[in-house]
This record gives structure tokens, sequence and C-alpha cells, in this order.
């Protein structure tokens, strides 16, 4: 049995109102335990609306999403969200902010300071822990909030763009010790994109997304093994996976131009 699967999932924003949008239409898949999916697609085509529908964010105008089986009714302690924007709270600490997830179910900072700080140490922040976001760098903060969601022990990482607002160098590095943590902590994850090159090297499969209503119109296996590294770059099918990935969405752009949308 597929760890989660969504069904027909359509999502109307002000149904019936004379600012109606559709965005996302008669969307299905399965996701298994261990994979990690990139959604990569045109701007605007229902990618953020996808993820926090399978978050059970948003309650779909049709269809359903489950995990294991059973339907999802809201979030749950089984999902963790990894926020572009860091979503941090500045009067808080890198502790403080790493810990408020276990916070929220009731338990006490003495009682989940090991936890928390093996968290902290996964991700290279040790001797950070007692810092305020605005001493860190983005690079860092957003390892509090990778490390804030691998701390409720989620069976699946949500990533909305989590790499967006991290500099070129330091995005590259982050890809990789992400990759080694899942490997470690075996999550599965699903990640929204607009870099092909990072859908490529994390996935294990990229779901390729329409213009607005957002269908996925493919579902592309990268048949790479891992550990990938800064070496997978160079291999022939890396490329090759890239170039079908760009033709995809150079059509899709192309439609959204057509359209008068882009
Ligand atoms: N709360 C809302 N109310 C009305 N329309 C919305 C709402 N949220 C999103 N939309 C619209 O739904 C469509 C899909 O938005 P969504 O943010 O899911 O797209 P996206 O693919 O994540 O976009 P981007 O690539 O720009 O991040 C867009 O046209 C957006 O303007």
């Amino acid at each position: 049995m597929p760890l989660m699967s969504f069904e027909g999932i359509n999502v109307i924003y002000n149904q019936g109102q004379p600012n109606q949008v559709h965005a996302l239409k008669d969307v299905t898949g399965t996701i298994t335990e261990g994979e990690f999916i990139s959604i990569i697609g045109p701007s605007g085509c229902g990618k953020s609306t996808l993820l926090h529908t399978l978050d059970g964010l948003i309650h779909p105008t049709a269809g359903h999403v489950y995990i294991n089986g059973k339907r999802i009714e809201g979030p749950s302690g089984e999902k963790a969200m990894v926020f572009q924007d860091f979503a941090l709270m500045p009067w808080q600490t890198v502790f403080q902010n790493v810990a408020f997830g276990l916070r929220l179910a009731g338990k006490k900072d003495r009682d989940v300071k090991d936890h928390v700080m093996r968290f902290i140490k996964m991700v290279g922040l040790e001797g950070f822990e007692h810092k305020y976001p605005h001493q860190l760098s983005g690079g860092m903060k957003q390892r509090v909030g990778i490390a804030r969601a691998f701390a409720v022990e989620p069976k699946i990482l949500l990533m909305d763009e989590p790499f967006s607002a991290i500099d070129e160098q330091t995005r590259e590095i982050m890809q990789e010790e992400v990759l080694k943590m899942l490997q470690q902590e075996k999550k599965t994850v699903i990640f929204i994109t607009h870099s092909i090159d990072e859908a490529v090297f994390m996935s294990h499969r990229v779901f390729l997304m329409s213009v607005r209503p957002g269908r996925i119109i493919d579902d592309l296996k990268i048949d790479i093994p891992y550990p990938r590294t800064l070496e997978t770059k160079l291999l022939p099918q890396y490329q090759e996976y890239k170039s079908k990935i760009w033709d995809h969405l150079k059509g899709e752009v192309t439609r959204q131009y057509q359209k008068g949308e882009a």
C-alpha cells in the first residue's frame, strides 16, 4: 500500500464568485514510503495549493488525500512543513524555534533538551542554540527550519521551495546535506522547486505540472542511484533528465504566454 495517495483533487478558490480560480484539476497520484518527490511547473500552476492540500491545510473542492489508506481531515503529527521564508519566530532562540512543535505538543524545554540538541547538531548549528534568528545567515536560518521540522519526527516532510532564499553556493551544500539527513532519518519528502537542477538532483520522481488549472501531466522517474554528489551532475543521463524537464516547462510556459497569463 502506498504511504500517501490522492485522488481526483480539485481546488477552486472563491467558487461561484467573479474572482473564482480553478487552481487544481483532477490531480491523482501515489507516493511510496521513503520517496523524494519534487513538484515542478510554471509559476502559479498550483504547486503550493497541492502541497497545502496534501498537508490537510486546504480542503479540496473535490477529491481526497489518504495516508496509509486513511482519509486525512487536516494537519497532523505525521507531516511537517519547511517554509521558503523559514517562518522562524524572531523573539525565540534557535533552541526554542527547534523545540516549537514539541512545546505545542505540551512538552517542557527541559524534557526535550537532548532531543532538540540532536537535531541542532544534525544541521550543524551546535554552539548557535542560544542565538536569535537575526544573528544568523539565510542558510543558517533555513537549517533551523529544517531542524524544527525533523524534531517532531514526522513521516512526511513537505518542503515549499526551501532553498530559494539561499545563495547558490550554500544551496548546493544544503542539497547534499539534506539528502544525507534524509538517508539517515528515512523520511518521505514532497518538495516544491523552480530549479530543474535541484529537482533532478534530489528526487526519485518528479511530478511535472501543467499551467493552471494544475494537473500532473508527467511523473518522471529519476533512475540515478543515491548517494548523489556533485559528480552526479556530470553524468550524461543527468543532463538528459534536465533537458526533458526543460522541454516540458518550455512547452507549458509558452502555453501560458499564449493564454496571456504570464
Ligand atoms: N487563497 C487564495 N485565494 C484565491 N486564489 C488563490 C489563493 N491561493 C492561491 N491562489 C491562486 O491559485 C493559483 C495557484 O496558486 P499557487 O500558489 O498554488 O501556485 P504556485 O504554482 O505555487 O505558484 P508559484 O510558482 O508562483 O509559487 C494562482 O493563480 C493563485 O493566484
